[in-house]
């Protein structure tokens, strides 16, 4: 059973996963970064290997990639973060990226590289499930988890295809849009949800919009597995970046009040 698997299935259910951009907005602040999130909390680590041209990111996190790459990450750099953090800790990660930097090192090499960093899945925005078997199977063969994105717009009759290759959980967005913190909820995520779940057998996360600790609240009373929160947690890090003691002290407390929250709601 792969490590997000197990987390899924696990007694302490994972119900939130944070996201940062590898190298936001050095090296060795975002190891800093990355592991004040896990010690607050964070049941799976989202990383977003830094890129000039990111789909469907808001504001906040195009300048998470601007700093990244200003502050000189690189692939290589996001694997040697990826293996620091592997040292320290068992925190289930998806590595999040456009295909660019995979295509450029080749599949195999990518799948195997993030695997022996201590990667556990792969996230690629920008690769439609028609086009990504060569990826996949590499994928599979290095024991890396598949994870897709499954969209307000994406067609009911798409579900099967992308839950048949889809593995660890199913990424789902719950609004059409770019990142970025929103005041609420959609009301229709619940709706959603129970549509994701009649194609897949998978575990259902929930991300775009989610800053605050009633909307982890919300979106487990919906019914989903776990809850993604990206652009809140990068924005700290973008007000403390100077100051690493600072920021690893707001986002400890920042991811413990939304993971605490997640635990706390009844349908969990
Ligand atoms: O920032 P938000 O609204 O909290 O949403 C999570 C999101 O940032 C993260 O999962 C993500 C960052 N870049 C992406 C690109 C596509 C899909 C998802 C993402």
């Amino acid at each position: 059973m792969s490590r997000i698997a197990g987390a899924f299935a696990g007694a302490k259910r994972p119900f939130l996963v944070a996201y940062l951009v590898g190298g936001d907005p050095d090296p060795a602040t975002s190891l800093a970064a990355a592991m004040a999130i896990v010690e607050g909390g964070a049941d799976i680590l989202e990383i977003g290997i830094p890129f000039t041209d990111p789909i469907a990111d808001g504001p906040v996190i195009q300048e998470a990639n601007v700093r990244a790459l200003a502050g000189g990450m690189t692939t290589d750099k996001i694997f040697a973060l990826v293996r620091a953090i592997r040292e320290r800790s068992g925190v289930p990660i998806v590595l999040m990226t456009s295909y660019n930097p995979v295509y450029v090192r080749g599949d195999a090499r990518f799948c195997h590289e993030a695997r022996d960093a201590g990667a556990d899945a792969v996230l690629i925005t920008d690769l439609p499930p028609e086009e990504s078997g060569a990826f996949d199977a590499a994928a599979r063969e290095h024991a890396l988890d598949r994870i897709f994105l499954v969209a307000p717009n994406t067609p009911p009759e798409r579900l099967p295809l992308i839950a048949g290759l889809a593995s660890g959980f199913l990424y789902l967005v719950s609004v059409q849009g770019v990142t970025g913190v929103r005041e609420s909820l959609d009301p229709a995520i619940a709706r959603r949800i129970a549509a994701v779940r009649s194609a897949a057998s998978l575990p259902v996360a929930v991300g775009f919009g989610i800053s605050r600790p009633e909307h982890v609240r919300a979106i487990a009373d919906a019914g989903a597995d776990a809850a993604i929160v990206g652009s809140a947690v990068v924005r700290i890090i973008g007000e403390h970046g100077g100051d690493a003691a600072a920021m690893q002290a707001a986002l400890r407390a920042y991811v413990a009040g939304m993971a605490v929250a997640a635990r706390r709601s009844g349908a969990l």
